[in-house]
């Protein structure tokens, strides 16, 4: 493995029996494959989505990972150590945060948790202080600080999870719907502060998000999962790609056009509640927004232009819906 794979995983497989009733006294016994061949991996300071719909398969790939569960089959490093035998060193360099889990205690005031956690971890007390402060800051904590945790809005909690996660300086953080049920302006604090810890490239980033703001704002690369397997993995560009999303230029006319409105090849489309609204698909590699607009300018008089970006809710459905590209 090179040095800078912080995650390799070569045919993963994790299956389950389960047992579904048959008649009022039969079990009928059955094999599930959860994850089925996953081949993934991530470098250094990568922040990669790991997305699916319900049921892909990805949190039962995340327990792997932190040697929660397992694997029936396949090879699976993460921080170059096989996670299940090494889990107590690996814990030293893994930040997790599972929104069903916590890692605060209920009934101390936020501050004393992350004491605690520093003495569970043996910090040192500078190297402490210097990440406290820098979350402190970076999302806000100071107000709750001194609250017990069970009188935390969801948001407050979720930022104090955060904080909980990075105190010990891990190189790999595993973030399970950290956005999930919060409130506008918590999403955003999160967002944000994942952003900046993204960008110093010190810790890799694994997020798994039903969000798709999430997925826009925080992951460069993405891989999805679906019935177990691998469906995507790639930037989000290379799957509007696949998915034949196109932008559109939106031009808005200064009198409504007497005929069809033709610029290099393409058709303008009236908009059925506006007549001189004209919607201009862009063809991927063709005429580019600038030059769609600077000959449109030529043959109509121009009131106003927007260029909209292809939809990720329309990606992301098709690509659930087993489309395929
Ligand atoms: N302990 C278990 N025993 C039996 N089946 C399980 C177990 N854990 C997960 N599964 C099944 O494995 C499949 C994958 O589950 P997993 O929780 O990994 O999906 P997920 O992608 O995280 O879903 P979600 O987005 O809903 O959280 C599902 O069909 C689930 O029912």
């Amino acid at each position: 493995m090179a040095t800078n794979t912080v995650i390799d995983a070569r045919g993963l497989r994790k299956e389950f029996t389960v047992y579904k009733k048959v008649g009022r006294l039969k079990r009928e016994r059955s094999i599930v494959a959860a994850v089925d061949g996953v081949d993934v991996r991530v470098e250094r300071g990568e922040m990669i989505g790991y997305i699916g719909p319900n049921g892909a398969g990805k949190s039962t790939t995340l327990k792997m990972m932190t040697g929660i569960l397992v694997p029936t089959d396949g090879r699976l490093t993460v921080c170059g150590m096989e996670p299940v035998a090494n889990r107590r060193h690996l814990t030293r360099r893994l930040g997790v945060v599972f929104g069903q889990r916590s890692a605060l205690w209920w009934d101390l005031p936020l501050r004393e948790s992350f004491s605690l956690l520093r003495h569970v971890f043996a910090v040192d007390a500078v190297e402490h202080a210097r990440r406290l402060d820098r979350c402190r800051a970076l999302l806000d904590l100071d107000e709750f600080l001194d609250t017990p945790v069970r009188q935390l809005s969801l948001g407050q909690r979720m930022r104090g999870e955060l904080t909980a996660a990075l105190l010990h300086g891990p190189s790999l953080l595993f973030l399970d719907e950290p956005t999930i049920g919060l409130d506008v302006v918590s999403k955003q604090a999160v967002r944000s502060f994942l952003a900046e810890l993204g960008a110093t490239g010190d810790v890799t980033i694994v997020l798994t998000t039903h969000d798709l703001a999430d997925i826009e704002r925080l992951c460069e690369r993405l891989v999805v999962i679906d019935h177990g397997r691998v469906v995507h993995d790639g930037g989000l560009d290379a799957l509007h790609r696949r998915y034949g999303s196109q932008r559109t230029v939106v031009a808005d006319l200064a009198t409504e056009p007497t005929g069809p409105v033709l610029v290099g090849g393409l058709t303008g489309v009236v908009d059925a509640a506006d007549p001189r609204r004209l919607s201009f698909a862009l063809p991927d590699g063709g005429l580019s927004a600038g030059a769609l607009v600077a000959q449109l300018a030529q043959s109509v008089e121009l009131h106003d232009v927007a260029i909209v970006e292809p939809d990720i809710d329309d990606v992301i459905a098709k690509l659930y819906n087993g489309a395929t590209g």
